[in-house]
């Protein structure tokens, strides 16, 4: 005992001893770099005067830097409440930027798709006043003067009191005893049993037994026990928490109206969001309950299933499941499937709202992730086996000014995930609470029925496959009027019914089945990417990245900012600042810190001077601003790959392009950019989702060029023409 204690000693001491050298050594060797580049780079540009907080940061400093912000901060918030006492003219100088949420015209976004899904667009849950402004959902207003005296000062205990009431039936009774179960569990034993290759009653017994046991065991691991009161607790301290952190959370009303209208329709609700942050399920619950809609049940990753937070996320409906269906490469973990299969199709059964991240995970890099579509495959086959009679499936985008979790750059830079533990996540509450993350938009898309979009593709899909399989529910609604053309897969040969064929389904899996839960979740994932409203710190990172690298003043980032903004607003995309735009960049440049975006006075003349914002382009703080970029990237992509096809033809051509006016001539024509448009999106096509499956992506490619014969930046003829200003 005494040697371990010796041992542990001797490291601490160790650890106490080279933990800060080495970091301080790997900070003098990061600044020194640093410096080189900043020099080389502003060899030929006007002297800079660098203000005392723009020092050059390592990723060790660049944390102690957080630290030193953070008490500087909290320094000045509290400096910040003495004088607002002083006098309301003062209060109102001092009042951060906040975004004007009464803004009468704002586009709405996250209508399901007019191709496939067109019925549901036009259904009564889309009924609703489309032009509200948003609201911040941890305003609770009880200053009603009908309000008695106790409800005005207790507003939150009162709000969470008045909340209906539901029902949250628990499951693991009904799923143990289920038919289909049994039959998985007995054929994983006789097919054990069969290996052994003995023929004794006792031995099988034994197996069947063991997988019995397994099965329950998996079962109540995994299972929710969802509570009515723990959710009320929660949100109660959910109100006293989040304003400590966020200045806001702003929601659509009307897409929260869409919501309640769609949750009285008695269906249940397919909760699909976009994963950024822990802080996302926590909030599409709070929303929900706070709106009288039914919690639902959410697919959590069984690393969460850590001692105290496992229980209290279970408590609020977290269901646990493995991130790897089959760890054992090349074995199907039948039992395991066969659990989750039942188990979920009771929740459904029951009434249960579900939820699950349809990306698998948060994403590191900011733009979003393929899809994954195992848990999709039980909701289709739910309603393919007439299990549901139809479910709404309602994609969600979340986006915040500032990241919560963190920034991913550890695992950026090809470090493994740190798993999740107690004291880790403590610790990350503890900061969380202690910091400012500025503002979080969550935005509900509009909901859409499982059963249409499901017609709409087999109505499709069925002219092109001439497959057996038979159609549950009679013709399209609305068929889509052209062909999934993304990864056309090679047709496996057919040979089982729909309703076998998801997670614990047969070994051949029906490849149309197979096609239209790939394509269900791509079209989510590219909705919720369309509709992400963006954010300040957004526009400015994607700017400074992606036009101004090496830098801009302040009036120029300005233009570009309210350009952008423009761009957005006509392409149907909602932007989370409003008003006057330097405030916009100041609070952008804020929240992303001194080590992401550096401001400088510039002297230009000896009475003239000028704001310089910079972003840092090294390695590693590039990679949190590139994350903070990547969420327009979904916005440009099929520009940038068209634009990329002109670049890559011009630059191929040995003879220097003759000049009509401004226009440069390019000898060739527009089918030939389409052409490699094409080729090159299938060299990306696992980093992005060009279009909706329900669109030719070769349709997708020429609005862009369209687009851009509009913008005058093309034109053609029998030979494109560029638009090059001289
Ligand atoms: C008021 C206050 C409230 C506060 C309130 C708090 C709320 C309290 C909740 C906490 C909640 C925490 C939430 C944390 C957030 C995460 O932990 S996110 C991580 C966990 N969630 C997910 O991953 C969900 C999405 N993932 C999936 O659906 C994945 O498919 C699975 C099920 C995890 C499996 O992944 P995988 O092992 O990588 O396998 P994958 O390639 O996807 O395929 C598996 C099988 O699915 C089926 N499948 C896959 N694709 C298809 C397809 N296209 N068609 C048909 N079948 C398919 C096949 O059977 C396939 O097997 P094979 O035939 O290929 O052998």
């Amino acid at each position: 005992m005494t040697g371990y204690v010796e041992v542990l000693l001797l490291f601490a001491v160790l650890y106490w001893f080279l933990y800060p050298r080495t970091h301080r050594m790997v900070d003098v060797l990061s600044a020194r770099l640093q410096d080189l580049y900043t020099k080389w780079e502003s060899r030929s540009e006007p002297r800079l005067v660098q203000q005392a907080n723009s020092q050059i940061l390592s990723y060790g400093g660049l944390r102690r830097y957080g630290h030193q912000e953070r008490l500087q901060k909290r320094a000045l918030a509290r400096e910040a409440s003495r004088e607002s006492k002083l006098g309301d003219l003062l209060e109102i100088k001092e009042e951060p930027w906040q975004l004007d949420l009464n803004m009468e015209k704002r586009p709405f976004m996250g209508l399901c798709c007019n191709n496939c899904t067109s019925n549901s667009r036009n259904s009564a849950v889309a009924k609703v006043h489309q032009e509200q402004g948003l609201r911040n959902i941890l305003l609770v207003d009880a200053q009603d003067s009908g309000n008695n005296f106790l409800t005005r000062k207790f507003c939150h205990l009162s709000t969470v009191y008045q909340l209906k009431k539901y029902e949250y039936p628990q499951l693991a009774l009904t799923v143990v005893k289920d038919e289909q179960l049994r039959q998985v569990i007995e054929a994983a034993a006789k097919d054990d049993y069969s290996k052994i290759g003995e023929e004794d009653d006792e031995v099988y017994k034994g197996i069947l037994q063991g997988h019995e046991a397994r099965a329950t065991k998996i079962l109540y691991d995994m299972r929710s026990t969802l509570s009515d009161f723990l959710l009320r607790v929660t949100s109660w301290l959910l109100y006293k928490l989040l304003p400590r952190f966020l200045t806001s959370v702003v929601a659509h009303p009307a897409q929260v109206q869409m919501l309640i209208k769609a949750s009285n329709t008695g269906l249940p609700l397919i909760f699909l969001p976009m994963h950024r942050s822990h802080l996302d399920y926590i909030l599409i619950s709070f929303i929900l309950l706070n709106n009288n809609i039914r919690s639902p049940l959410v697919a959590a990753g069984d690393n969460l299933r850590i001692p105290v937070f496992g229980w209290l996320l279970r408590g609020l409906g977290a269901f646990f499941i493995k991130r790897r269906m089959d760890p054992v490469q090349g074995r199907r973990d039948t039992v395991y499937r066969a659990v989750l299969h039942t188990y979920m199709m009771a929740c459904l059964r029951a009434g249960h709202n579900i939820e699950f991240f349809i990306e698998g995970g948060r994403t590191r890099t900011g733009k979003a992730c393929l899809p994954k579509g195992g848990l999709l495959s039980v909701i289709v086959d739910a309603y393919m086996d007439g299990t549901i009679e139809d479910a709404l499936l309602v994609p969600v985008s979340v986006n915040y000014e500032k990241l919560v979790d963190g920034n991913f750059v550890r695992e950026q830079l090809g470090q493994p995930k740190q798993m999740e533990t107690f004291w880790k996540a403590i610790r990350s509450i503890w900061s969380v609470l202690n910091s400012n993350y500025g503002m979080m938009r969550i935005d509900f898309n509009q909901p859409f029925s499982l059963r249409e979009l499901v017609r709409s593709f087999h109505a499709c899909n069925k002219s092109k496959l001439h497959t057996s399989v038979p159609d549950s529910g009679g013709g399209g609604d609305s068929p889509l009027q052209s062909v999934p053309s993304e990864n056309p897969k090679p047709i496996k040969s057919l040979h089982t019914v729909p309703s076998s064929a998801s997670l614990y389904g047969t070994d051949i899996m029906v490849e149309e089945h197979r096609l239209i839960v790939e394509s269900i979740a791509r079209h989510i994932v590219y909705d919720c990417s369309s509709s992400t409203a963006v954010m300040s710190t957004n526009a400015v990172a994607f700017l400074l990245l992606n036009r101004f690298r090496n830098g801009v003043i302040m009036d120029k980032l300005v233009e570009a900012m309210e350009k952008l903004k423009k761009d957005l607003f006509y392409a149907g995309r909602d932007f989370g600042f409003t008003g006057d735009m330097v405030d916009v960049i100041n609070h952008a440049c804020d929240l992303l810190g001194p080590g992401l975006v550096r401001r400088e006075r510039v002297i230009k003349s000896r009475d003239e001077s000028v704001v310089m914002v910079r972003p840092f382009t090294m390695v590693p703080n590039v990679i949190e601003l590139s994350y903070y970029s990547n969420v327009l990237l979904s916005h440009f992509v099929l520009d940038s790959v068209v634009v990329t096809a002109l670049y890559s033809l011009l630059s191929a051509d040995p003879n220097p392009p003759a000049m009509v006016g401004s226009y440069q001539v390019l000898p060739f024509t527009e089918e030939q950019v389409q052409q490699f448009a094409l080729d090159l999106c299938e060299v990306l096509q696992f980093e992005f989702i060009f279009t909706q499956p329900c669109r030719q992506l070769e349709t997708a490619i020429e609005d862009v060029l369209t687009q851009f014969r509009y913008k005058e930046i093309l034109l053609c003829s029998e030979v494109c023409h560029v638009y090059s200003p001289v």
